[in-house]
């Protein structure tokens, strides 16, 4: 996957960025506040439909701007020329991909597969469990055909059943919704477990490389229910007496979690900034690797002041390590780094005040 261009119009401090990136390391500078972030967020609201800095009306949109807009193409794995375009102004998100509206966002997500580090990651370990959710959520959708309309599926039964519950109707009236969310969830379920499962030797390698000292790594799925005891459906049963009394479903799919342990350490709380930092760098790298094993290319790698969260020697390997697979790499800073030996950037850009420039 190659992104090949991107005009972003009126978004944060950027009223109009035309870029346009070369393959391997593209690397963008600027001053702090610059728009460098900016720029990655185009790219990562291109591929996720979402901001990781919050929500269009925490300031997405440039101030006194009615709209924003974003177009980019790209060449596929098979080489083809892709385009699209996304626009928001103030009420839905309208996305375009080839040159016809797409039916919904998530049409223009699955074709253009972007993974970001950026200093909000560590929040992929340190943070709650709807970060990892949405993390392990995010390659099931890009590579299991059936995930969306069984996660569809699961989160239409949630909000009925919890509807209910808040109502706090007669049991006989939860059964059928205890059904549907036991079928759905159970195959959400194994999808999740059957990713974890292939994830695992891949993260295992990719954290040894960052932090061997550490000992080996391992990946232990947590899927929001008992599930080694009993089916989702006698979960739901068992609990509906607690369920009625908060008024929603406090156990399945939706309360599904993961975690990363270290066989010489007692537990992720002993983990520093850093080696959280590294964690999370370690899962999204390992993602991307898992991605492309999958589908055969690697997804366009996003790193986000890469020098401000991480020692120079793990930038180093960070780098080394993503550019060999030959990824598209945008990688931002506040001053020129000094990059591994034997590697250059293809394209080196400076943005300064909202204005970007090739240099
Ligand atoms: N809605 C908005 N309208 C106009 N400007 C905005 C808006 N939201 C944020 N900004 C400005 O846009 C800039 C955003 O910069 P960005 O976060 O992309 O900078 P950066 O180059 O990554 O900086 P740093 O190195 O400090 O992280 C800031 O100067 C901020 O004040």
């Amino acid at each position: 996957m190659q992104l090949t261009r991107l005009d972003i119009r009126r978004l944060r401090c950027l009223e109009l960025a035309e870029f346009r990136p070369a393959p391997g390391l593209n690397l963008i500078t600027g001053g702090n506040g610059a728009g460098k972030t900016s720029l990655i967020e185009a790219v990562h609201l291109l591929g996720y439909g979402r901001s990781f800095r919050g929500r269009v009306r925490d300031g997405l949109i440039r101030s006194g701007s009615p709209n924003l807009e974003l177009y980019a193409e790209w060449l596929d794995g098979q080489g083809r020329p892709r385009r699209a375009g996304l626009r928001h102004a103030g009420g839905d998100w309208e996305a375009r991909l080839d040159g016809a509206p797409a039916p919904s966002l998530t049409e223009l997500c699955a074709e253009l597969a972007v993974v970001t580090f950026e200093p909000g990651s560590h929040e992929l370990i340190a943070g709650g469990a709807e970060h990892r959710r949405r993390f392990l959520d995010w390659a099931l959708f890009h590579v299991e055909p059936g995930f969306l309309p069984v996660w569809r599926r699961y989160a239409r039964a949630l909000k009925q059943r919890n509807a209910l519950l808040k109502r706090g109707p007669a049991a006989s009236a939860l059964v059928p919704w205890d059904r549907e969310l036991a079928e759905a969830g159970e195959t959400l379920s194994a999808l999740r477990a059957d990713y974890l499962a292939r994830l695992e030797p891949v993260l295992v390698a990719t954290a040894g490389e960052f932090l061997p000292e550490l000992g080996a790594a391992g990946l232990r799925f947590l899927p929001g229910w008992r599930r080694d005891e009993s089916s989702l459906e006698d979960a739901l049963l068992l609990g509906r007496e607690r369920d009625l009394a908060l008024g929603y479903t406090s156990q399945g799919p939706h309360r599904a979690d993961w975690r990363v342990d270290y066989l010489g350490l007692p537990g992720r709380e002993a983990l520093s900034r850093g080696q959280e930092k590294l964690t999370a760098l370690a899962c999204v790298l390992a993602q991307a690797r898992a991605f492309a094993a999958d589908r055969g290319e690697w997804p366009l790698v996003c790193l986000d002041d890469l020098g401000s969260e991480l020692d120079r020697p793990h930038q180093h390997q960070a780098l080394a390590s993503v550019l060999a697979s030959g990824a598209q790499v945008l990688l931002t800073a506040t001053e020129t780094p000094d990059l591994p030996e034997g590697l250059t950037a293809n394209a080196v850009f400076h943005v300064e005040r909202g204005q970007l420039t090739r240099r």
